[in-house]
This record gives structure tokens, sequence and C-alpha cells, in this order.
């Protein structure tokens, strides 16, 4: 025997009301099912609410809701039922709208209402609706009759939130199947009466708890309530985009995670089901195939540790501390006694184990009444500043991590508390029953979406990681990366469980946001026409709101303007990666705070495209000194643009036009200038050198500028090439000098003893450097370790290619 329960939304159009009846037979399958109860429809509660409410403020506006409620139930029977049947089922709605009609009426003329008049105007919703329905089902070949639940269930009469005889009403419900061979009861939810008659309601969860109370009472083997959701859901689906509904939970699980915001069930209205050990089935009367979540009792270990992450927003935490509470005795008895007396509902209770201070949360609207209690129960100890002053903060939720294999599983709370650590969410207070079935923190509300999405993907994710990755500048490196991401994430999905999203892209003018990750296919073209102008402050709020656990900004641009928004993200706990060089070559405390910054928020900030493109320059250095091996001697060529000019500069073609080419295959800086002038291998010599820890500036660089001085000012660099031209026979003397002297031009950067240089040299053939090709770039690092013969890195050292490939590594290191 089965009993299912159908809430408002599930009979919201007489559409739906159609479809339930088509597939119920199927849904019942070979069990049999002894009841079916139903809400009343849609809103409707809601309407006699407020219908008797203005009756009873004497305002006769009810009447017209009066009217549009007949119509609308009318309306219902037109739909469902064949004209032949309709009369009958009007005739019946309006003897109840009549009765609905008088009641309210009395109401008005007295100008009173009670909550017993109340109860009564809210039964008639599902009077209405379950009468309805039980014509309908009738219509389909359902064999069922109606049953109006106050004839069975017996209650007190606390009107709005009556309390069950349980003996009686079990009995009651037993005799009445009895009378009818176990016959399908079509059962009004929420109401009941008491003893002589009158009519009560159940309070919230009152159609669950009617449902509850038949399947204790027919021993059901399932009690299946349909709603509009696929089950209980790991999170809450509008917050966390991947939560997922659970197969099974335990009743222990539901109620903790119903608790804390997962309103599927009521607690209370499942206790006949719990306490019998029917098992409750969530299921979605939108996709009636699925499913859907089973609560009961636990039999073994599950897959999943934790079960759920629920959360209660806008909480207030109240403060009580001092030195009045260690020790004493009795205090915390006089604190909840004094909220309790004024009716305050605690939700949450930590002390620390010093007994100095003890947290309490209430909901914001008891916090100021709250605070007051406590000052009045603890005035003797505040005049003698046992207690400090009673703090209440506001704007907090309570984000609850809830599983009953968390028990005795160690290393739980340390996997919650890192997650929320590594995304910079500050928790306010913890609590843990002892049961470990819950783990709640308290936190500022704003975080709560960050704080979700974190857990949730720390603990449903398995292997299989998320990165969410911001792009700033789209041209060259940045255009070369997306594309490298586009073609390669179906193979990080797949092959490294990792779901590389781009979920922002901002060029010089627009800005493309998407919070799911954007489609790759076309971004140029998406970029384009966005209506969003570019602006770093409203993508790091995006980032702030959407922050998920692998969050990384790139920035490939050139720009000093984009450089000043790292420490902010940094803070977020943000990773940076960059092939910009201006970050690290400006002042020596810049460069120092963000590595700072970025090991006190946990994240990283990581340039290895800064000298050498794609190769290891940055990193080589990085471990001689994590090994302590003293660094000698620096020297090399880490110029792709000049590497490339003086490996094929041999007279053949002028100057000028090597340069055009070097712009052309995406070697050169977006101005070539900052190529020739040697500042771009001054800066990577610079950043070499700090990432040996010497406190170094580019002003302590000698450098050779190999622009011409007459073509140093202000202009574009398609003009600069042209005017280049004219110096094309300077440079070739040069050339013909170092020939004549069986030498090779080579722009060559030095880091040893002496002053820290690039320039260009006339080096011999015999030279590491003489055999380089194309853009290559090469590093020499002579070391204690490599003292004999150094330690050699060489490779291309320019172009989009391998610097995106570079970036893309960086971003990969970044990943947790
Ligand atoms: N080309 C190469 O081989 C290498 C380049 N790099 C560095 O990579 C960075 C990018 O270089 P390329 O892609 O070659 O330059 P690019 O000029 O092709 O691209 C830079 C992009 O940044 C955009 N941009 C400029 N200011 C911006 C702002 N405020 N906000 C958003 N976007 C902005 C521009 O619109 C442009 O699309 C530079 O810092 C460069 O030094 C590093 C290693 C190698
Ligand atoms: N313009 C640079 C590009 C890499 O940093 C170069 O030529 O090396």
């Amino acid at each position: 025997m089965q009993v299912f329960k159908f809430g408002g939304s599930s009979v919201g159009t007489p559409e739906r009301i159609q479809e339930i009846a088509s597939w119920f037979p199927d849904a019942v399958g070979k069990q049999q099912c002894g009841g079916v109860v139903f809400s009343a429809f849609q809103g409707v509660t809601d309407q006699l609410i407020s219908m008797a409410e203005r009756a009873g403020a004497g305002d006769d506006s009810y009447t017209t809701d009066l009217g549009s409620m007949e119509g609308r139930h009318i309306d219902a029977i037109r739909k469902m039922l064949p004209s032949s049947q309709q009369s009958q089922a009007i005739a019946g709605v309006k003897f109840l709208l009549n009765d609905l009609e008088d009641i309210l009426q009395g109401v008005y003329l007295v100008k009173e209402l009670t909550p017993r008049s109340m109860d009564f105007i809210t039964s008639f919703g599902e009077q209405l609706s379950n009468y309805i329905i039980h014509l309908v089902f009738r219509h389909h070949g359902i064999d069922c009759d109606y049953l109006d639940a106050r004839t069975v269930i017996v209650t007190d009469d606390q009107f709005g939130n009556a309390e069950v005889d349980m003996d009686a009403t079990l009995q009651n419900i037993r005799n009445h199947y009895k009378n009818r061979d176990n016959r399908l009861q079509v059962i009004t939810g929420f109401i009941a009466a008491t003893e002589t008659g009158v009519t009560t309601t159940l309070g919230r969860g009152g159609s669950d708890y009617t449902a509850s109370i038949f399947a204790a009472a027919l021993e059901a083997e399932e009690l299946q309530i349909w709603t509009d959701v696929d089950g209980v859901l790991t999170s809450d689906p509008r917050v966390v985009k991947e939560a997922f509904t659970m197969d099974v939970l335990s009743y222990e699980e539901a109620m903790e995670l119903s608790h804390f915001g997962a309103k599927v069930i009521h607690p209370p209205t499942i206790e006949p089901a719990m306490s019998r050990e029917i098992p409750i089935r969530i299921k979605n009367t939108m996709n009636p195939s699925f499913p859907g979540t089973v609560i009961g009792k636990m039999e073994s270990k599950q897959e999943h540790i934790i079960k759920g992450i629920s959360s209660i927003d806008n909480v207030a935490l109240i403060r009580v501390q001092g030195s009045g509470l260690v020790g004493m005795a009795g205090v915390a008895q006089r604190i909840f006694g004094a909220l309790a007396a004024g009716r305050i509902n605690i939700i949450l209770i930590t002390q620390a184990s010093s007994e100095h201070s003890v947290c309490l949360a209430v909901m914001p609207k008891d916090a100021a009444k709250a605070k007051k209690l406590l000052e009045k129960e603890l005035r003797h100890e505040l005049s003698i500043r046992k207690v400090a002053d009673i703090i209440v903060e506001k704007d907090l939720s309570i984000i609850a991590v809830v599983g009953e294999n968390m028990r005795n599983t160690p290393g739980i709370a340390g996997k919650i508390f890192q997650a929320l650590g590594r995304s910079r969410i500050n928790i306010s207070a913890i609590a843990q029953g002892s049961s470990e079935l819950n783990i709640s923190a308290v936190i500022q509300q704003r975080d709560k979406a960050k704080a979700l999405r974190v857990i949730h993907d720390a603990f449903f994710y398995g292997p299989r990681k998320t990165a969410n990755i911001y792009v700033f500048g789209a041209g060259l490196i940045g255009g070369q990366l997306l594309n490298d991401i586009r073609d390669k994430q179906d193979w990080f999905l797949t092959s490294r469980h990792l779901d590389l999203r781009v979920n922002g892209i901002m060029n010089s003018k627009k800005l493309l946001l998407d919070e799911d990750g954007i489609e790759l296919g076309g971004w140029e073209k998406k970029l384009a026409s966005t209506r969003k102008q570019a602006d770093p402050g409203a993508l790091l709020e995006f980032v702030k709101k959407n922050q998920s656990p692998n969050t990384i900004i790139v920035d490939a641009t050139a720009d000093e303007a984009i450089v000043e928004w790292y420490d902010a993200f940094l803070k977020q706990g943000v990773a940076v990666v960059t092939p910009n060089k201006k970050a690290n070559t400006n002042d020596w405390e810049q460069y120092r705070r963000l590595s700072d910054l970025a090991r006190d928020n946990d994240t990283q900030f990581l340039y290895e495209t800064n000298v050498g493109a794609g190769l290891p320059f940055v990193e080589a250095v990085k471990q001689r000194v994590a090994s302590g091996d003293e660094i000698h001697r620096i020297e090399g060529v880490f110029s792709g643009t000049l590497s490339y000019l003086f490996n094929k500069f041999d007279g053949s073609k002028p100057f000028s036009e090597l340069v055009r080419v070097a712009r052309e295959n995406g070697y050169t800086e977006p101005d070539p200038r900052d190529d020739l002038n040697g500042m771009d291998a001054a800066r990577k010599l610079l950043i070499l050198a700090r990432t040996q820890g010497k406190a170094l500036s580019l002003d302590d660089i000698e450098v050779e500028n190999l622009v011409p001085e007459e073509l140093r000012g202000d202009m574009d660099p398609d003009t600069f090439l042209e005017k280049l031209k004219v110096y094309d026979e300077a440079f070739e003397q040069r050339l013909d000098q170092a020939k004549k002297e069986g030498k090779l031009l080579r722009y060559l950067a030095i880091l040893d003893d002496g002053t820290p240089r690039v320039r260009l040299e006339a080096v011999d053939s015999g030279h590491p450097v003489s055999g380089l090709e194309g853009s290559e770039n090469m590093l020499n690092i002579t070391t204690d370790a490599y003292s004999e013969t150094p330690l050699v890195i060489k490779g291309p050292g320019a172009g989009p290619v391998v610097t995106a490939n570079g970036v893309l590594n960086d971003i990969l290191k970044t990943i947790k």
C-alpha cells in the first residue's frame, strides 16, 4: 500500500491536474495506492486568508475575490470534465462556496476574525480542490472516493496549529478503510476537526502531515510526496549550478537539511511515518519518471560522506562574553531561560571551552529584544563588568553541512574550513553537535553563495575540478590563449577531469561576462557585440559575486592600469597569471607586495612568461633559490625580437624589414620600440634578479638603446617602421664592423658582480649564444652546483603560440 501527496504547485493549473490523472495509475504501478492527499489549488489558501482578513476588517472587497475564486474552480471543472458531468460538479462547488460566503459575511458583519473562523475559512481550499480532483480521477477511470479528512482526523482546538489525537485518528482511518475495502481515497490535506466536529487546521506543512498520518494508519510501504523539484538536492540549485539530487537520505539528514533551508519536508510532519520507518519518496510532478529521493532508515554506509549543504539567511549573532561566565554554574541556564521567557527561538549555540563567551544565533527580528532581555538578566554582571557589552552582529548566514557518514570520519571539518579559508571567507562561529550529523558555520551573508559553491565543489566533485578564468587583453597572446582553451576544453575535461571555463574577457573597449562560462566558439564576435563597456571594477565585482574555488585572472595586456587591480583580486584569493612585465618592474615594494598578498591569501601570482615566453626561466631561478644554490652569474638572450633580428641580420635584407617581419610574427611588444630600446630585455633581467631576491630597480640596469634618438618621441608603430628605413645603413655599418672582427652581433643580458646590463655585443663564434636561431632565447646560470658548466635553457623566446602555452601552464599550476 502506498500513500501519495501532491502540493499546491502540483495542482496549479487544470492542465497539470489532468497530467497527474493520466500518469497516476502508472506511478502507482503494481502496488496499491490507499490515499492521495491534495493541497488547495496553488495560491488559493493565501487568497482565503486575505479574504478572511479583509472581511474581519470590515472591508467588503473580499466579495470580488469570492467571485474570482468561484470562476477559477468552475473554469477548472469546464476544462477537465465532459459537459455531461459538469453541472453536478459545479453544483457541488457552488454548495461549498455558498457556505464560504456565509461565514465570510458573518465575519464581515461582526468585524471579528477568530482563529476558529480562520480555520473554517481556509479549509475550503482543500475541500474544493479535492472534490474536483476526485471527479477528474473518476473521469480518467480511477476508482476512488472523496474523503473529507475532518471525518477521521481528530484534534484539540488549538486553531491554526491543532494537535492530533493520534490514537483516535489512526483508529478512525483504519475503520474508514475497512468499510471501503481499502479503496483509493482522495483526501483533503491540512484540515481536521475536533471531537465535536469543529473545523481545525494542522499548521505549516499540514498536507504533508495528513499524508504522513494516513501512511502510518495504513502501515504503508511508501509515502510519496510530489512537489516541483526532483527530490532533495545537494544544495540550492539557484546558487550552486552543479547541485544534484540525492538518491537516499536518512530521516535525520532530511530533517537537518530542511531546517537549514532545503524546504522539501517540514520535519514535524513526517514524524508519524518516520516513527514507523515508512520510507518517504520525494518526487517531481513535472518529471514523474525521475526516481526522486528516498528518505528512510539508513541501512549502510552511503556513497557520499555529506548529503547536502544548506543555509539560513539573515541571522543575527548575539555574543555574551566576559570573565563572569567562567566557571559559573547556572549562567547558561539564566541566558537561555531569559530568552525562552521572551519566546525567542535560538537557531545555533556555541560556547568556547574557556567558557569566556557564548554565541547565540537568532532571527534578526528577535535580536534587539534578545539583547534587552539578556541585559536585564545579566544587569548585575554587566554593572560590575563581569560581562562585557552584549554584542549583536547582523547580516549573517549559517551554512550547514549535513551527512550521517561524517560521524567518525576524520578530516571533514578540515575540508570544510580549508575550502572556506582558501576563498577568504571569515567564520564568525562554528557549531557541531556530538552526533556529528551537521557542521554549521556562521559567515557574512554576502559570502553565502561563494561558501555554498566552494564546499559543494570540495565534497562532490571527486577528482573533477573547475577553473574559472577571466582574461584581460584579447590581443595576440590573450587571443591565442582563448583559442587554445577553446580547442582543448574537451580534452581537459575527459583526460584531466578539469573543467576549464572562461567566465570573462575584456579588451580595451568591451567586457564579456558569463557566470556559466563563455561558449568560446566565436568569442571574438561575442566580445565585439556585447554592450558592456570595458570596466575592471565591474569584472572584479562579478568575480566576487560568482567566485568559485579556482578563480584566475590573466593579464595579457601591456597596460599599467590593469596592474593596479592585481591587489584587489589577490585579496579575494583570486590567482593572477600574467605575461605583462609591468607589475614586476615597477618599484621593489610592489613586486614584494604582490608575492606576499598571494601567499597571505592562499593563492598564486605567477609570471613565468615574463621572461623567455614559455621557457621555464623564472622557474629555474626559483628552483636554484629554493634549494639554496647560490647564483653567481646569469647571462643570456632574453628578447625574442632582438634575437630574431640579429640571428637574421646578415646584410641580405635591410634591418627595418626584419623588424617589420618580427612584428608580423608576433615577437615584438605592442610597440616594437620597447624591444629595440632594450627595455624589454632590461625588464626581463630585472625580473630574474628580483626572483633571485635582489632588490634592484630598472634604473640600476645599464641599457643600450637601439632606437635612433630622432625616433624616440611619440609615434605609432607603423610610422616608426617607416622612418626606421633611414637608419638601415647605420645598422649595416655596425654589422660590417663585427664581421670584420670575425664576430657575431647578439643582444646580451648579464647579471654578475658588476652592473647589471643589457647591450648589443660582438661575440665570438664559440660563444654559447652564437648558435641561436630565429627568436630563440637562452639562459645560462652559473651557480655553486652548476659551476663548471652552467645550467642552460634554450628555445623559442617569443611568439603567441609558445607564450599562450606558458600562460596556460601557469593557470594549471594555480589549480588546487
Ligand atoms: N608577444 C610575445 O611573444 C610575448 C608577449 N608578452 C606580453 O604579453 C602581453 C600582451 O602582448 P600581445 O598580446 O603581444 O599584445 P597585443 O597588443 O596584441 O594585445 C594586448 C591587448 O590588450 C588590450 N588592452 C590594452 N589595454 C587594455 C586594458 N586596459 N584592458 C583590457 N585590455 C587592454 C588591447 O586591446 C590588446 O587587444 C604584453 O604585456 C607582452 O609584453 C610576454 C611574452 C611574450
Ligand atoms: N617582445 C618580447 C616578447 C616576449 O616577452 C620579445 O621580443 O621577447
